[in-house]
């Protein structure tokens, strides 16, 4: 797929006049309420040439702004010499339309700058047939309106004339069949990484998830080394990049980084990049990576969990990483924002405060997936030490008596039944009773048996 053409992109290099309706009821809740869009639509290449703020109970279902700052924008606009509205709401496609002919210039929403950034920040294949399927979503309802827009996107329909409704309806067809071609794609796709993920289940995974902006792929690079793209940028990293982020004292795990998230994300967005977000679906652990210095934080926080919640990510109780300490002034927020949530650690990521906390904190957290136990095996028995060499970690002396021997082993909780399940082995505690698993392990402690007592089988046979 090519690049983005600049001249495909609605936002970039436009003087736009950014506009927000805030519920009167939210007066307040944010610090500014239009710091986040601004922030949106220059990382999109708008140059700002205006702002204007209503707050109202209810958006007007016509015009969604109210009348008198409708005509407020309309002379704002001539007098700044814009020729792009950016509104920081989801308009529908009608009042999108009406803004158009009161205000004679283009009218784009919060939606559409995202995608527009989505489609810049885009670089791996994945990601590109994510950002299109999205576009395309948001676009079908609109065709009326982008008719233009659509023309450039299948490389010119029909005669470049408006259209008529018989070319609406052709052209409806033609954006059905490629989305049902891109969610093909992407199914392919999502079925690789299902594989993938699954593959690496001999590792404990680690997922990075956040708002955007909340220094995810500084922190990874800060616990990996790995060159990851940072910037000061809304949505610089887009797809899923892991490394492997080796614990002192405790091994390696893999740590994921992966796209922010944002609040009113646009919901076809989160839909398409359900197969990116794989990795933190599937993570033993997520640490949820806050921005502490920002005003919003808590807001950000709020938002994080609901889209975690929309996307069915179970995030079993993640550790909340309260990032970028070094650039807070007022060290009391931070207080409040530990009071409020349990599972806090504080760290920048950029002078690497608190990173060992974390590592130690992370390694607590899955220690507990881990077992240590004395493993007795016969001595042939090669297909288990081919499996401990590659899941497990053997530590310490093996010890030899005739032709047994015991090993002392650390391994993934979830490989436990490998070890019990062959009647060869004899499975202890490092103290040497016999090995229970938790109780939360075991689905009928009735039917558990621990395989063999210390005066086992195995010894018997031998
Ligand atoms: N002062 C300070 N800045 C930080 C810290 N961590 C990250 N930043 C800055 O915050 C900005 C965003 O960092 P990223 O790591 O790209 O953030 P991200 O969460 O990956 O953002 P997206 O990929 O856009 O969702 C960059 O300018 C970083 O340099 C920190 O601990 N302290
Ligand atoms: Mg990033």
């Amino acid at each position: 797929m090519p690049e983005p053409k600049r001249e495909e992109l609605k936002v970039h290099a436009r003087r736009a006049v950014l506009v927000s309706v805030v519920d009167r009821r939210e007066k307040g809740v944010h610090a500014d309420d239009l710091d986040e869009m601004r922030g949106l639509a220059e990382t999109a290449g708008a140059e700002i040439v205006g702002t204007l703020l209503q707050y109202k109970e209810k958006p007007d279902p016509a015009t969604y702004l109210g009348k008198g700052k409708l005509s407020e924008l309309a002379q704002l606009v001539a007098a700044s010499d814009a020729d792009l509205v950016v509104f920081d709401n989801v308009l529908s496609p009608s009042q999108g339309k009406n803004v158009e002919e009161i205000t004679g210039k283009q009218v784009v929403d919060r939606s559409e700058v995202i995608l527009d950034i989505f489609a810049t920040h885009a670089r791996t294949y994945e990601s590109k047939l994510q950002v299109e399927l999205a576009q395309l979503l948001y676009m079908r309802p609109r065709l009326t309106r982008m008719w233009t827009h659509l023309e450039r996107i299948e490389g010119g329909i029909g005669s470049g004339k408006g259209p008529g409704e018989k070319q609406l309806e052709t052209d409806r067809r033609l954006v059905d069949t490629r989305i049902s071609e891109l969610k093909r794609k992407l199914k392919d796709v999502e079925k690789r990484r299902e594989r993938l993920v699954a593959s690496r289940r001999d590792h404990m995974t680690v997922s990075l998830v956040g708002y955007t902006n909340a220094g995810k792929s500084t922190l990874m690079r800060a616990l990996t080394g790995a060159d990851v793209y940072i910037a000061d940028k809304l949505f610089a990293t887009l797809d899923t990049r892991t490394r492997k982020w080796t614990l002192p004292n405790w091994g390696d795990v893999l740590l994921s980084d992966t796209v922010g998230f944002i609040k009113n994300l646009p919901h076809h967005l989160v839909a398409s990049f359900r197969s990116t977000l794989e990795e933190a679906r599937h993570a033993d652990l997520l640490l949820h990576v806050v921005d502490a210095s920002h005003p919003d934080a808590e807001q950000q926080i709020k938002t994080v969990n609901e889209v975690l919640e929309d996307l069915g990510i179970e995030a079993h109780e993640p550790i909340l990483v309260l990032n970028k300490v070094d650039a807070l002034e007022d060290r009391s927020l931070l207080d409040v924002l530990r009071g409020r949530h349990p599972n806090t650690v504080s760290v920048s990521a950029v002078d690497g405060t608190g990173l060992e906390k974390l590592t130690q904190m992370v390694a607590e957290r899955l220690g507990d997936g881990y077992l240590n136990v004395k493993v007795e095996t016969s001595v042939g028995n090669g297909k288990l030490f081919a499996f401990l060499s590659e899941h497990a970690e053997v530590q310490g002396e093996r010890d030899y008596h005739d032709d047994r021997v015991t090993l002392t082993v650390r391994i993934p909780r979830r490989f436990a039944n490998v070890l019990t399940d062959d009647p060869q082995n004899v499975i202890r505690n490092l103290d040497g009773t016999p090995l229970k698993l938790k109780q939360d392990d075991i689905e009928d402690d009735e039917d558990y048996s621990v395989p063999l007592s210390a005066s086992g089988r195995g010894r018997e046979n031998a």
